[in-house]
């Protein structure tokens, strides 16, 4: 949440950007602006004044899978270099230990906490992967995330379409070559 002194900072800084853009922040279209963007932005980067998201549930199976693997999970976040959207799916697989589990909605809600901060996207990846394994202590994690960045497709090298694909691995992804190339090979298809 951000509290209502920080709102009313948000929203003097849109307006003095619009009034350096050359708008003038009070013509009928624009004069809610500057409110509605403050909402937005207690939105986008709710994670640094939000709580950690810590209602992971975890599960015991008696007899656990091999790999977990949850395909295509959209994400929206926000560059920090730019302040402009990057957006596409995260891959997240994980090999269970200690025969546990995890609620499968808290992986996507996992990737919602990382991404609603300004970011770069190798920094969401580890910090996906890194936190699932503080929670799960799984016997390895894999993530891999392919997104369109807004700030290189509609401005600066105005790139339209181009994937920025990365991936991370952690435990037996890392050491096991097969385990790897089945994870590949099942997010390819
Ligand atoms: N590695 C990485 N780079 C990113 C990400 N998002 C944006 N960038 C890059 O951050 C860089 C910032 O470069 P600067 O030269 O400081 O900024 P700029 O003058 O706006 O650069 P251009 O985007 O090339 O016009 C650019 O190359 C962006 O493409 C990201 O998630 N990961
Ligand atoms: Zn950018």
């Amino acid at each position: 949440m951000i509290d209502k002194e920080n709102k009313a900072k948000i929203e003097a800084a849109v307006r003095t950007i619009l009034t350096a853009v050359g708008e003038n922040p009070d013509r009928p279209g624009l004069v809610e602006t500057p409110e509605r963007v403050a909402r937005m932005y207690a939105e986008v980067f709710a994670t640094k004044t939000a709580a950690p998201f810590d209602n992971y549930k975890l599960f015991k199976v008696d007899h656990p899978t091999e790999m977990v693997l949850l395909k295509d999970i959209p994400f929206y976040s926000m560059c920090e270099h730019h302040l402009l959207p990057f957006f596409g799916t995260v891959q997240v697989a994980y090999v269970p230990q200690h025969q546990q589990v995890i609620g499968l909605s808290k992986i996507p809600r996992l990737i919602d906490y990382c991404a609603k901060q300004p970011n770069v996207q190798e920094r969401l990846t580890v910090n996906i992967a890194d936190e699932l394994q503080r929670i799960l202590d799984p016997a390895g994690v894999a993530v891999s995330i392919s997104a369109r960045h807004m700030c290189m497709e509609m401005r600066g090298v105005s790139k339209p379409g181009v994937h920025t694909e990365s991936s991370y691995y952690t435990g037996q992804f890392k050491a096991d070559r097969d385990l790897k190339q089945e994870f590949l090979q099942r997010i390819a298809n």
